[in-house]
């Protein structure tokens, strides 16, 4: 298995279904997990995304019958990575303000730098201990991870790739994800990012809390948005060269470990079960929008959700902005100014978002917090205020947002950034009082 692309890699359809795979004919036991010796002597191993005993819809497990079990490992050893951080850092004095960052270069040394060490936090919140909250962080890459895995036991991980493809091997498979697609790697599972574009630039929504699912239709329908069908799981890929060195690196309670093996963590011939990592294309996405007036609130646009405690209240809303026709009458059609209680943080991954036509460039990010007053800039307002209102198409555009119930706080070093746009809050200073009365 090498980064190439693979135009024969084969997928299952279906969102956290009863996937069954087999590299090899014959290796999944039939009507038992764990028959006293499973098929060419396998070793049979449960991983959880859930408890136990979880409500049987929420339930998620899968079985591995691997060469050798996970457990065969050395020690670990602390291992530095200082910019992927964990959890809202409440010592961060963040201004209640908007902020925007440019596009993060790529570091010159690119070619050196793997997925893991390429991670760096732009803003988190909650706690991986605790189980709730998320980090947003964008990634800038150049080397493929080749004898080295790593795995996030603090959460899942939702891949937005804006430059540059991935190949995803893990655990469970490969998946090979390129800019308008996105993909979801369970909490726990082993894998490695191969990088066949080379220098390459994305976004990680790191979910601490409960795992990633389908937003519920309501009068939409039993169809629409983010079809099940659509997600792709991948099939069983043992690697080759089963008895190879690895280092494997791994995330646990916001600090890093690596061990060496003696073996390859891609050692799965066959798997079963709910738990799995998926991608997505979200060309894919049915878009729905209004057909009359006015601007929709951007909940339609729901891929994922991770639910809170509270109902309708999300730990993090996956939410894109993707090609679409706007056909509203008498509407001011890009998105209001507007106060949320939730905070958004968003990125770009290619085109122009129509509520900021000039200063948010692909690969750049925003963040509006929780109450940060925020909308249209004045170019975008002007625009529309004075638009043909004829049926427009958005197209070849793709932004999105994490939107969360909890503050985000950005890291010291992304408040420090270079990239930070200082002149953000200009972009609205030229909306005057235009009040005529009468
Ligand atoms: O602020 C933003 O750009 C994101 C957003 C888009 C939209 O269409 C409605 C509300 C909203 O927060
Ligand atoms: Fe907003």
């Amino acid at each position: 298995m090498n980064d190439q692309i693979n135009t024969e890699r084969r997928y299952q359809s279906g969102f956290g279904n009863e996937y069954a795979t087999e590299a090899v004919a014959g290796a999944l036991p039939q009507g038992r997990n764990s028959p006293q010796r499973a098929p060419f002597d396998l070793y049979p191993e449960l991983i959880s995304g859930t408890a136990f005993t979880a409500p049987r819809h929420e339930n998620r497990r899968s079985w591995l019958y691997r060469r050798q079990p996970s457990v065969v490992a050395g020690r670990y050893q602390p291992y530095e990575q200082t910019t992927w951080r964990t959890g809202g850092d409440r010592s961060v004095a963040a201004p209640p303000e908007p902020m925007r960052w440019h596009p993060a270069p790529l570091p010159a040394d690119v070619a050196n730098i793997d997925f893991i060490d390429g991670v760096h936090t732009m803003a988190a919140n909650g706690d991986a201990d605790s189980q709730h909250g998320l980090a947003a962080h964008v990634y800038l890459a150049g080397r493929s991870m080749e004898r080295r895995a790593f795995v996030n036991a603090d959460g899942e991980i939702l891949f937005v790739p804006q430059q540059g493809r991935l190949v995803i091997t893990s655990e469970m498979g490969v998946l090979e994800v390129k800019p308008g697609q996105i993909a979801l790697m369970p909490r726990g599972v082993v894998f490695k990012v191969g990088l066949p574009d080379g220098p390459s630039r994305g976004y990680l929504c790191e979910n601490y809390g409960a795992h990633f699912r389908l937003p519920e239709l309501g009068p939409i329908g039993s169809n629409g948005l983010a079809n099940a069908r659509d997600f792709q799981a991948p099939v069983a890929a043992c690697e080759e060269e089963a008895e190879v060195a690895y280092e494997l690196v791994k995330k646990f309670g916001g600090r890093f470990w690596h061990a060496p093996t003696s073996h390859s963590p891609f050692n799965v011939v066959a798997w079963h079960g709910n738990l799995s990592p998926v991608r997505y294309d979200t060309a894919n996405f049915m878009t729905i929008g209004s057909i009359s007036f006015d601007h929709p609130d951007p909940s339609i646009f729901t891929v994922l959700t991770s639910p809170s405690d509270t109902p309708g209240t999300a730990n993090c809303d996956f939410v894109i902005f993707p090609p679409r026709w706007l056909v509203m009458e008498n509407t001011f059609r890009p998105p209001w100014y507007h106060r949320n209680v939730m905070s958004e943080f968003m990125g770009l991954v290619y085109g122009e978002y129509d509520a900021k036509p000039g200063g948010f460039k692909p690969g750049g990010a925003s963040l509006h917090n929780l109450m940060v007053p925020h909308g249209p800039d004045e170019e975008a307002f002007d625009k529309a205020s004075h638009a043909d209102l004829k049926p427009q198409k958005l197209d070849n555009t793709l932004a999105f947002m994490f939107e969360s119930r909890y503050r985000l706080i950005p890291t010291e070093s992304a408040l420090n950034s270079p990239t930070l746009d200082a002149g953000y809050a200009d972009c609205w200073a030229g909306l005057k009082d235009q009040f005529k009365p009468g």
